[in-house]
């Protein structure tokens, strides 16, 4: 039988337990979920059809806090993928110190098939759906893949019907009119790019001279691309789910950037005339990206892109994983032989969620902060926690990821010996 995801996921708690002084109890309330949900959400369609479509909601694990994680809208999405994504969502917020435990969600449908007015009546009725299971003490949602600030506006507004009242901080990454952060639609790519600046001297790098190559060009691939070029790195590969493009020289990313939101279309990332005009360069596969010969090699679209299959063809020399779990621990083991190391997701992509906090914080008090404020405080968040599990890493002599489990896991491990096992059994 072939490994789920979520075994894959299970296998780094496994790798970290090894290097942590933590209790059998501690490790036995970490290994499944608190609660599992799978709804049906019927939805009347612009023809008068209904359909149903199925929803989950995952929350692992609330010890430090109430669960925190996205919705994904997206065909394969299945109850093993969420189960995973709330796992890591659980590390992700203890790595980086928030008070939150992990959770994910998201609806088995292509986003892309549905017109606006479908989009938000499936939206709000994953909200009806799920009302029972969140709030802002309990469960906190927030944007991933294939869904954004408009479809958190018409959650949050949802939600807050069923309450009879304005529920803010019950869902983050919302529209700024409805009370939305500042920052956060840049944070996640931002918070990596914090991730990479603090860790380019410790691998005696410079940015001239740092060829960089990026799976996916939505939310976070687009916003590394961006940060990482004006900031002198050289990109050199972007592709979006029907291809990409590679030239040596570099690529103007902010051509490719605003061609590709003034159209709407995935094409722009191709040999379309307007990009074509300013620079060289050549069309490549997904599969082609990723065995570039790169410094920097960013997936920052979906899971298990490196695998058994294909690790050994890898040529870059650092990985930084934006999406989560782009990388299988087969092929962690494959690549660290090859010398190639892994940042991990857990770390690398926390940007969002610490900004997520911040709005959740801001909600709560009533006080909006500034830009500067937004992003002093996640760069001082991201450069502290990276510089820490650099440290453990060094010390024991262990891979960056398990590094950050470790990390993270000693600090789940003080919110679970503080508790108490509060165990249903009979002596
Ligand atoms: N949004 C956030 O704040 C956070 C996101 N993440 C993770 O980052 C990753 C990307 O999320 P996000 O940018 O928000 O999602 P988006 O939906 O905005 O973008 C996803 C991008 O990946 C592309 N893509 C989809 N399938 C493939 C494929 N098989 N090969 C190559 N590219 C593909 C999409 O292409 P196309 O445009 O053609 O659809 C799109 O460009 C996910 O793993 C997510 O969980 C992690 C932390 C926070
Ligand atoms: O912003 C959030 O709360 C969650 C972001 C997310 O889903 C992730 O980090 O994978």
């Amino acid at each position: 039988m072939s490994e789920s995801l979520f075994d894959q996921a299970s296998i780094r708690l496994a790798d970290a337990i090894a290097h942590v002084n933590i209790s059998e109890d501690a490790i036995e309330r970490l290994k499944s979920p608190k609660a599992s949900l799978q709804v049906s959400i019927p939805v009347r369609m612009d023809d008068g059809t209904l359909k149903v479509f199925q929803g989950y909601r995952v929350r692992y694990n609330d010890l430090r806090g109430p669960t925190k994680g996205g919705i994904r809208f997206h065909p394969n999405v299945n109850m093993d993928e969420v189960q995973s994504l709330a796992f890591w969502m659980t590390f992700k917020c203890a790595a980086v110190n928030l008070p939150f435990g992990g959770a994910k969600g998201g609806v088995a449908v292509d986003p892309k098939q549905l017109s606006k007015f479908e989009l938000e009546r499936l939206s709000r009725g994953y909200i009806d759906a799920i009302a029972d299971f969140m709030g802002a003490d309990v469960d906190i949602p927030a944007p991933d893949v294939q869904t954004n600030q408009t479809i958190m506006g018409w959650m949050v507004d949802e939600y807050s019907n069923i309450q009879r009242r304005l529920c803010p901080a019950a869902i983050t990454g919302k529209p700024l009119a409805m009370g939305g952060s500042v920052g956060r639609e840049t944070a996640t790519g931002l918070g990596a790019f914090f991730v990479i600046e603090t860790l380019l001297p410790l691998l005696n790098k410079q940015r001239e001279q740092t060829t960089v190559a990026i799976q996916g060009f939505g939310n976070v691939g687009a916003a590394i691309a961006d940060l990482l070029s004006k900031a002198g790195y050289k990109v050199v590969a972007v592709s979006d789910s029907k291809g990409g493009i590679y030239t040596p020289q570099g690529l103007d990313v902010p051509s490719i950037i605003s061609y590709k939101n003034s159209t709407r279309s995935f094409q722009a990332v191709y040999c379309q005339d307007s990009v074509c005009n300013l620079v060289e360069h050549t069309k490549i596969t997904n599969e082609e990206l990723l065995k570039l010969d790169v410094d920097i090699l960013i997936p920052a679209a979906l899971e298990n892109q490196i695998k058994e299959l294909n690790a050994h063809q890898i040529r870059a020399k650092y990985i930084f994983e934006i999406a989560n779990g782009p990388v299988t621990p087969a092929a962690d083991r494959i690549l660290e032989q090859q010398g190639i190391m892994v940042f991990p997701d857990i770390l690398v992509n926390a940007g969002g969620v610490t900004v997520s906090y911040f709005e959740w914080v801001q909600n709560r008090s009533g006080f909006y902060w500034t830009i500067e404020e937004i992003n002093d405080r996640l760069k001082q968040s991201m450069v502290a926690e990276t510089l820490r599990i650099w440290k453990i890493a060094e010390q024991k002599q262990i891979s960056m990821r398990t590094a950050a489990y470790v990390h993270a896991l000693t600090r789940l491990s003080e919110a679970i010996e503080a508790k108490g096992t509060r165990a249903y059994y009979a002596q």
